[in-house]
């Protein structure tokens, strides 16, 4: 597939970004630009909102797999591009219209080129929230078509293009949402004593809860805490009778995480009571840790660097989560960061991969893929 019809590819992708579960244009997307390929070895499925696209080998003794996530997030574009996103207020600011694009391209060098083996293009819904790994690996639909191994991969503003990043073992952090809603009594902003107010409740806690990293959690181990959205009140001179507070804990272990909601709760316990309030506590979506399997990983390192086919950094585990840890909890495999060298960071309005990258993903995954003896018994 050449470069400039993937670049339109991904063009497409990124203007139609949609929030988890309602990936709706780009399964259609997805099942538009799959239906234009050869279709002698190909069969292709839909769970909800995603796709699974098997092609079918020549003489398969087993199946491998590539994940793509689907979801844009909630954030209005700031990159400036033609191409820029046409739904207000939404973004692929995750780099999964690239992710999708690579799946497309090995897709389609594959529906023409036939595999020895089995692979199966898994394009998931729902991986920034709430999470569409851990329900499709449970359907029929892709029990189905179980593979033997599975692998993904993610863009990484950091590393250049040409660069992969990637450790054996834990590579990203299990995660939990958090959302909290604060529940007092509002009032006439001239008579707070006759209020309970929540603005107040809920800055507080926002300010006590910072200590628990610094103060609860071991040193040498780690765990982040980030409250990322806080609503509160309706007017400036009304006492706020609520206050929503959202946002994800990150730990190493589910111990760490079992401490942090621990601490947390405490801290909301004496709020409530500082405040003679009440609340409602909800820890949403819960990622299991992104785990590389040992063997897998070392081979790939090795694959890419006796072929020169990318520049191989063994990178510190991040605190990033993803549901894709869920299927590497149940099937052998790993996640590796893909260079994309851009100046703003995941999850900001102006983060923006360059699509050089997509050449490089396909350089390494095609032949690694098409080579049979690196990946040993499965
Ligand atoms: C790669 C990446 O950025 N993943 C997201 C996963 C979000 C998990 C969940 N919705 C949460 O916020 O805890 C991330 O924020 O790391």
């Amino acid at each position: 597939m050449d470069a400039v019809r993937l670049a339109s590819v991904r063009q497409a992708f990124h203007q139609i970004p949609e929030l988890g579960f309602e990936e709706h244009q780009t399964q259609a997307l997805l099942l538009s630009l799959i239906s234009e390929l050869p279709q002698t070895h190909l069969q292709v499925t839909t769970w909800r909102t995603g796709v699974l696209a098997l092609v079918r080998g020549s003489a398969p003794t087993r199946r491998i797999a590539y994940r793509a996530d689907m979801d844009g997030l909630p954030i209005r574009e700031e990159t400036g591009v033609p191409f820029a996103s046409t739904h207000d207020g939404m973004m692929h600011a995750c780099g999964h219209d690239v992710h999708m694009t690579i799946g497309y391209g090995l897709l389609s060098h594959f529906a023409t080129n036939q595999p020895v083996d089995d692979i199966l293009f898994v394009f998931q819904p729902a991986e920034e929230g709430p999470g569409g790994a851990l329900p499709m690996l449970a359907s029929d639909e892709f029990q189905a078509l179980r593979p033997d191994a599975i692998f993904a991969l993610h863009v990484q503003p950091d590393l250049a293009v040409g660069q992969i990043g990637l450790r054996p073992g834990i590579l990203f952090a299990n995660t939990s949402e958090l959302f909290i809603d604060l529940i007092g009594r509002g009032g006439h902003a001239a008579f707070p004593h006759r209020a309970n107010d929540m603005v107040v409740a809920g800055a507080q806690f926002i300010g006590a809860i910072q200590s628990i990293v610094s103060r609860n959690i071991d040193p040498l181990d780690s765990a982040v805490i980030t409250i990322g959205r806080l609503e509160a009140g309706t007017k400036q001179n009304i006492i706020a009778e609520q206050a929503r507070i959202e946002g994800t804990i990150r730990a190493l272990s589910n111990d760490t995480m079992g401490l942090v909601k621990q601490r947390i709760e405490s801290v909301l316990d004496g709020i409530a009571r500082m405040f003679d309030c009440t609340y409602a506590l909800d820890y949403g979506a819960n990622y299991y840790q992104v785990w590389n399997e040992e063997r897998l990983t070392e081979g790939f390192i090795s694959f890419i660097e006796t072929r020169s086919l990318a520049r191989v950094e063994r990178v510190p585990t991040a605190m990033t989560g993803e549901d894709f840890g869920y299927f590497l909890r149940d099937i052998p495999g790993f996640l590796f960061w893909l260079g994309a060298e851009t100046p703003y960071g995941l999850h900001h309005a102006k983060m923006l991969p360059n699509q050089a990258c997509v050449e490089v993903a396909l350089k390494v995954l095609i032949p690694y893929f098409t080579e049979r003896g690196y990946l040993g018994a499965l």
